[in-house]
Parts: C-alpha cells; structure tokens; sequence
C-alpha cells in the first residue's frame, strides 16, 4: 500500500478578521515519492492548505499529518516555496544560499543550491532587490531544493519564469524527485504544464475536496461521450441515468457529456478520448459535480476500464 506524505482528516482553516472559511472539512492523503498536482480556481484554498502543510499557519478545525508527524516537527524536511517567495532584499544572491546553508547544516547541498541560483546567467553577486520576479523564483526554488527536502511544497513555483526557465527547472525538479524519491505537491493554474509532470491529484473549490486520486485512476472512472438526443415536444433532451454526470452540452442532436459510469453506456453511445485538461475544466466549470476521492487502494492498484465503469469502482463518492 502506497504510504502518504500528506494525510489530512477535517482540515479546515478560517481566518478571523474575515470570518469566512478559506478551507473547510478537507480530508485526504497525498502519497509519499510522488508529484501531486493541487488545482482549484482563485481563492479556493491552495495556498492555505499549503501553508498548513508547510506548519506556517495551525488548522481552526480537523488535522493534517507531515511525514507521519506534526507539521511544525518536521519543518526541517520540508521545502517550501510560496507564492510571494519572501527573501532579504538586501543580501546577495550569495548570502542568501550562505544563510541557507548556516540554516540547515545537516541537509544543505551547495552545489544544487549555486547550480540552480546561477542558471539562466544570474550574477550570485546580484542583491536580491535588484531581481525580477521569475529571477527571485529561481533562487527561492535554489534555496527549497538544496534543502534536500523530503517534501517539497510549490505554490505556483513556475507561474513567472519564462519558457526556457520553466522548462530548466520543472526539469531539475523532476530530476530531483526521481533521484532523491523526494515528495512533490505543487500548485498551478497552468493545466499543460500539470499534465506533463503530475501523476496525483488534488481538485479542490470552494475550500473543499473536489476531485482526489491517481490521474489514471481518475481518467479511469471518468468517460467523455457523445451520443444522440432524443426529440421531445419541449425540445431536444436525453437521459443518463443511472451514470454520474458531471457535465453536459446538446448540440443540435447531439449529446455529449463527462460522466462516471455506473454500468455499461446506452447503445448509440460513443466514448472520446478524455485528457487531464478535459477532466478539469468539466469539474472547473460545474462546482455543483459530486465530488469523487479515490483512496490509497486504487492508487496501488488501477482498476481497468471494465472495472472503473462499475460502481464499486468509485469507492468514495459523496453528494454534491
Ligand atoms: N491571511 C488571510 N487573511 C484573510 N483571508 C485570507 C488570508 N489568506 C487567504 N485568505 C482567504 O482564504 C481564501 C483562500 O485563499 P487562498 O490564497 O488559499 O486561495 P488560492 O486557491 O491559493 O487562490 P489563488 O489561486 O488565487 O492563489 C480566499 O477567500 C482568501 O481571500
């Protein structure tokens, strides 16, 4: 069974002068030794729970576990980068890898560390006030990634680089992921870019859990299909019970939607090829989908798509 680096149960966060939740009766695992990719749109939560995990801000209700212990404790395995990358403007790029290094003693890799600062021709020299906001990216990801952390927690970690950049540096994390088996969550709005490097993940909206599990479990238990519509004196309509439908569009006379089938689909019904982007943006645009969790069972074990269109395939799922 795959061991989680995340486990949260009831994780909920409110901000007192607000009032509002920012994160509200999450629970999830997030497996050890793997890329999770935390999606949701503005506002929904991503931050706050990294910040949680990170054991910067406590939880107002529920738990969240860090490496099996409390998040403060482990502090020192885990890498975080946030979205505002906060740095001493007046030191040096040198002095801030220097403060790093007498920050963490035991961990600290400084040929990763000048490696990743100095790509892309950034003077080491340089003072951090002086930087752009993609270059103060590359040395807050320089400091996170010779931490050699078990954990590494990205929010929104390549949102400004440039292209040549972005690709250096999901490269060197993904090398590092593979080389250290170092835990990965990031959060991105950039879905391409998830698809390319994730193979977990996290939905959530309205500071809640929407969608959560392997990718190719996901993609499993999830259809695109077109079929046709069926005329009524009211109009074109069409009926997919007893599948789970997430969302639906007629064209004409045509039907198609994104639906978690519960059984074999009506004759006359095609299924599609269904990309991570299709999945996402059908959830995205329809908050009100019931939301789905697939547990650490299926992550050791993919169902097959004979399997993931029966019901006891989508263990979890819970009304909107
Ligand atoms: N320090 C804070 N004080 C008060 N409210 C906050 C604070 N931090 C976040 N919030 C609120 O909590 C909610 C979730 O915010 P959060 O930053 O976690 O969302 P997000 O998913 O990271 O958004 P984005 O994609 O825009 O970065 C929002 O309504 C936000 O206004």
């Amino acid at each position: 069974m795959t061991s989680s680096a995340i486990e949260a149960t009831g994780l909920g966060k409110v901000f007192r002068r607000r009032g509002g939740w920012a994160l509200r009766d999450c629970t999830f695992q997030l497996p050890a030794g793997r890329v999770s990719a935390l999606v949701g749109p503005n506002g929904a939560g991503k931050s706050t729970l990294l910040a949680l995990a990170a054991g910067l801000i406590a939880p107002s209700e529920g738990t969240v576990t860090v490496l099996g212990g409390h998040p403060a404790d482990v502090r020192p395995r885990i890498g975080f980068v946030s979205q505002d990358k906060p740095l001493y403007p007046q030191l040096t790029i040198a002095e801030t890898l220097r403060m790093g290094a007498d920050l963490n003693p035991d961990r600290w890799d400084a040929d990763t560390a000048e490696r990743v600062a100095a790509g892309g021709g950034l003077d080491l020299g340089a003072r951090v006030r002086s930087l752009s906001g993609g270059q103060r990216t590359r040395v807050a990801l320089a400091l996170a990634l010779a931490k050699r952390p078990d954990l590494l927690l990205l929010d929104e970690p390549v949102a400004d680089l440039d292209p040549l950049a972005r690709h250096e540096l999901m490269g060197t994390l993904m090398a590092t992921a593979a080389q250290y088996g170092t835990t990965i969550v990031m959060s991105s709005h950039v879905i391409a870019e998830l698809e390319e490097s994730c193979d977990h993940l996290l939905l959530i909206g309205d500071g809640r859990v929407r969608l959560a599990g392997d990718i190719d479990d996901l993609l499993a238990v999830h259809s695109l299909i077109t079929g046709p519509a069926r005329e009524t004196a009211t109009g074109a309509d069409f009926d997919l019970a007893p599948h789970t439908t997430v969302e639906s569009r007629i064209t004409g006379r045509q039907v198609t939607a994104l639906v978690r089938p519960a059984g074999p689909l009506p004759a006359g019904w095609q299924t599609n090829d269904l990309s991570l982007e299709a999945l996402l943006l059908a959830h995205l645009r329809n908050p009100a989908a019931p939301p789905l969790a697939l547990g650490p069972a299926s992550a050791s074990a993919s169902p097959t798509s004979q399997e993931a269109t029966s019901a006891s395939a989508i263990p979890q799922e819970e009304p909107a």
